[in-house]
């Protein structure tokens, strides 16, 4: 009888359930019904925050979701830890990652990238005059980039959250944030003085994988293309 080699994995790449990184926080609502559509039965606890389990079984054996930091989606899928995922377009731009594909456009988690002033600049203020500028924002390479394309080279304090904050206390002139219904910037005094660039939610996929196991990760694209035509013909 052949033993099993002890170089021999105990689970095969493509015989090991596909990985879907999943974004915890607002988006993960979003989603809810992206999967339902895809008929994605993930265990029912993946949407409860409080639960400590980070890794969940779905209904098919062939798929596991993992719950983690929206901007951790892009970093896992990218090493290929997890073969797709989905996240916003606003953490694609940041890191901007060679090993990830970004075939479909989920149409949730709408938002833009934008920059905000305690005060609207004056028509005939000349941004092109300014040669550097502060910028809090948890976005130091989207906004370094924009400003740099205008030749100004932004200062960066990089800030996790409450960036609205930095204008008023003197940590910064302007933030680079995330927009959606601007109340946040309104109930901090501040306005919205450009878009960078708007936002929605892809289904993201890692370049190697979809080499190496092309036919079970086209599958799960093709699943959530079906899933995005459902909805666009409801
Ligand atoms: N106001 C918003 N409206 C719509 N979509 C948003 C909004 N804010 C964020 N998003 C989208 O949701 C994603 C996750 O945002 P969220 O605010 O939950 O993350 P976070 O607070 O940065 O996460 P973390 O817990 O790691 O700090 C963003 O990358 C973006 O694509
Ligand atoms: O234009 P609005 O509709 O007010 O949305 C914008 C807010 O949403 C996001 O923060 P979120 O609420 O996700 O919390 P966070 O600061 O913890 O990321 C973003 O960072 C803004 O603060």
């Amino acid at each position: 009888m052949d033993m099993p080699s002890p170089l021999t994995p105990a689970t095969p790449a493509d015989a090991a359930p596909v990985i879907l990184a999943l974004p915890k926080g607002r988006i993960l609502s979003e989603v809810g019904p992206v999967l339902d559509r895809a008929g994605i039965v993930p265990a029912t606890d993946y949407a409860d925050e409080d639960s400590r389990r980070l890794r969940f079984p779905t209904n098919d054996p062939a798929l596991d979701v993992v719950r983690v930091r929206p901007f951790d989606v892009a970093t896992f899928v990218a090493h290929g830890a997890a073969q797709i995922g989905i996240c916003g377009a606003d953490v694609l731009m940041e890191f901007d990652y060679a090993e990830i594909y970004a075939p479909l456009d989920l149409g949730i988690g709408r938002c833009r990238v934008s920059i905000a002033e305690p005060t609207p600049r004056e028509p005939d203020e000349d941004t092109a005059r300014w040669s550097r500028v502060t910028v809090a924002t948890k976005y130091p390479n989207i906004a370094q980039r924009h400003f740099a394309q205008r030749g100004i080279q932004a200062e960066i304090v990089h800030l996790n959250g409450a960036m609205e904050l930095a204008p008023s206390l003197g940590l910064a002139k302007l933030i680079v944030d995330l927009v959606q219904t601007g109340s946040t910037l309104k109930a901090n005094g501040l306005v919205e003085t450009e878009v960078i660039a708007p936002v929605t939610s892809r289904l993201i996929v890692n370049r190697t994988a979809l080499k190496t196991r092309p036919e079970a990760i086209g599958a799960w694209i093709a699943r959530f293309r079906a899933a995005l035509a459902e909805t666009a013909g409801l």
